[in-house]
């Protein structure tokens, strides 16, 4: 098991020239960052993400969030927040993914994450098994059948919820400073996002934190999600990494290695696109929470990851999924946004129209509809 670093990016590039904050990596490719560029190789090891699949690159908006100049945690410039807020808004709107730069966690505790996890990945399955996910969805899933189709997931999951649970950090030594680390930072960059959202939905800058003023607590379902994805062979019918999917909260932080297989389905159509990687980075996508908020103008991204073609090697990413405190109303809001101009394709589970509901309800509801079987 291992991961390293390339670069397959095929991004647009929003905003300021990069800070000095920014990954090695980054910072070498910044300069050529203008319009829309490729820096895929026409082959390489990573091959996963430059064979010949079905799917095309999909362009990404990149914006930076500034850490630089953000001022407090929870009080960040107002300049900084508005601009963050029209580029997130932009590009949540017409993709339902981000790209996130220069935004205050350093790649090498994303890796320590990484390695913490392949090292319990690597356990016995007896040992594994203590730490089995529990109802309040806590802890450990071993590959398996998939929660959303027929197909076997082949993907390793270890869930941390605001319950609290056992972490491994007898067989790990480091599993927990590197999850504690991971939940204090995502959280912190969310409380951004969540104000510069508020602010672009021409709310109140605190309209969303205050639903979501206990992440990682008892009374909110927000969860930080190690993922491992093993080496396989080819891909095989009823195979998949991640089948397709749309989150349940907010929206989803996303880390990955250069793996690659990560692919969206635009909001305005049907087809896949392939998500490259960019070194450092953190994609942005919506959930269904934000979907419903925003009467769809801001639709949830349905999402999966499949089988690279010629890929041997695994795939790590982290997810940060944000939650609303259980208790929060989902209403709609009257905000228009201006670029939402498209009927967007919705996700199964949303066309159904349903009337006012609590976050607790609808993330039962989306547990009892993953789970059922
Ligand atoms: O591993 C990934 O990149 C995606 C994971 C994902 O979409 C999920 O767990 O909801
Ligand atoms: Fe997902």
């Amino acid at each position: 098991m291992r991961f390293d670093q390339e670069t397959h990016v095929k991004f647009r590039h929003l905003g300021q020239p990069p800070g000095l904050r920014h990954p090695r990596l980054w910072k070498e490719k910044a300069s050529t960052l203008e319009g829309i560029i490729n820096l895929m190789p026409p082959s390489g090891r990573c091959s996963g993400i430059n064979g010949p699949r079905r799917s095309t690159n999909v362009t990404l908006d990149i914006f930076e969030y500034s850490y630089n100049s953000r001022g407090t945690e929870r009080y960040p410039q107002k300049g900084v927040v508005k601009q963050v807020a029209s580029k997130l808004l932009r590009a949540l709107s017409e993709k339902g993914l981000a790209l996130l730069v220069n935004h205050g966690i350093p790649e090498c505790k994303m890796k320590a994450a990484y390695r913490a996890f392949d090292a319990f990945c690597e356990l016995p399955e007896e040992v594994r098994t203590k730490y089995e996910r529990n109802e309040s969805n806590y802890g450990y899933v071993k590959p398996g059948p998939s929660k959303y189709t027929d197909e076997k997931e082949a993907r390793h999951v270890f869930n941390v919820t605001g319950t609290g649970g056992p972490l491994p950090d007898e067989e790990v030594p480091g599993f927990k400073s590197a999850v504690d680390e991971l939940a204090r930072d995502f959280k912190q960059l969310s409380a951004m996002l969540l104000t510069a959202l508020a602010v672009g939905l021409e709310q109140s800058p605190d309209f969303l934190m205050s639903k979501h003023s206990r992440m990682l607590e008892p009374g909110n379902e927000s969860t930080l999600r190690l993922l491992y994805y093993p080496p396989l062979g080819a891909p095989a019918p009823g195979l998949a990494r991640c089948s397709a999917h749309c989150d349940y909260g907010t929206f989803t932080l996303l880390a990955q290695d250069c793996e690659g297989g990560l692919e969206i389905q635009t909001p305005y159509g049907e087809r896949w696109g392939r998500v490259g990687h960019l070194p450092g980075a953190i994609l942005v996508n919506t959930g269904d929470i934000l979907a419903n908020w925003t009467n769809n103008q801001l639709p949830a991204l349905r999402h999966r990851v499949v089988v690279p073609e010629h890929c041997g090697r695994g795939r790590h990413s982290i997810a940060f999924f944000v939650h609303p405190d259980t208790n929060t109303l989902i209403e709609p809001l009257d905000t228009k946004i201006a670029q939402a101009n498209q009927e967007p394709a919705l996700c199964r589970l949303q066309k159904k129209k349903r009337g006012v509901m609590t976050a607790y309800h609808h993330i039962q509801r989306r547990f009892r509809e993953t789970y059922a079987s």
